[in-house]
């Protein structure tokens, strides 16, 4: 039986969601965010242990709602740094070497369908490397800094990028290492791995699978949750 384990960040300070509370501990139909997310993991038999990495000052508190929530599955909660990757990298950092493929995936991504997080899970067994991702709906187009157009890619070949984000741990952690090495920040995972070459393949998720971000995510969270993908839905 392969070993899965999940890295759930949860480190950030939430600025683009302007609220005192870090997003990620915001109540959601009577549970912080997190939790919901946690719990994604906890459900899933595949899944034999979850590192949470979250804010230096609220390790304790997240201790306490895995006590309080019955989340098993936690084996350590430790403290992030200060970009996405650094939490990540910490988060590698605690997996036993028994661990054969990591998922990567953010704390505030509370509504991810199963069946995608074991698709995601699969792809990445069958090539190396996985994520989760829907196709654009929107015209993008790239802009200088003087607001000038300067191209519009053909969206067709466009995809917004999701987590879980599904490793072969050896190879993440290489990727981790590499680019601590090269200083290469990126803004997801699989942006490591593409570092050294290697190639990652998209699998279709969809559009519930939000980062709860900005503000007007809420009521859109609210509503997925009560209507799509909340306890009484699954
Ligand atoms: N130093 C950081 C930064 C981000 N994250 C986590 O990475 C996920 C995705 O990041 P994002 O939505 O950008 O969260 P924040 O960094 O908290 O938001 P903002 O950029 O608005 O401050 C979140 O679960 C966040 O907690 C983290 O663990 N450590
Ligand atoms: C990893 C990620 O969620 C994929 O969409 C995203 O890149 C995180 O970016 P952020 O800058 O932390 O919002």
């Amino acid at each position: 039986m392969s070993q899965l384990a999940v890295v759930v960040v949860a480190a950030g300070k939430g600025s683009r969601m302007q609220t005192v509370e870090s997003k990620q501990f915001l109540i959601l139909d009577g549970k912080p965010i997190l939790v919901h997310t946690l719990s994604l993991f906890q459900k899933m038999e595949q899944v034999n242990s979850i590192v949470l990495v979250t804010g230096a000052d609220d390790v304790e508190r997240c201790r306490g709602y895995i006590k309080q929530y019955g989340l098993s599955k936690v084996q350590s909660v430790v403290a992030g740094g200060q970009e996405r990757q650094d939490s990540v990298y910490k988060g590698l950092q605690m997996l036993t070497t028994d661990t054969e493929w990591v998922l990567v995936h953010d704390g505030v991504r509370p509504f991810t369908a199963m069946e995608h997080i074991i698709a995601c899970w699969h792809k990445a067994m069958e090539t190396g490397a996985a994520v989760l991702a829907v196709p654009v709906k929107d015209t993008i187009k790239v802009v200088d800094t003087t607001g000038k157009i300067q191209s519009t890619p053909d969206r067709r070949s466009l995809w917004a990028i999701q987590t879980p984000q599904a490793f072969r741990f050896s190879l993440l952690l290489e990727a981790y290492e590499q680019a601590k090495k090269t200083g290469f920040i990126g803004t997801d995972d699989a942006m490591l791995v593409e570092q050294l070459g290697i190639s990652v393949q998209v699998v279709e998720a969809d559009y519930y699978n939000i980062k709860i971000t900005t503000p007007e995510d809420l009521p859109w969270a609210n509503w997925i949750i009560h209507n799509v993908r909340g306890e009484k839905q699954s």
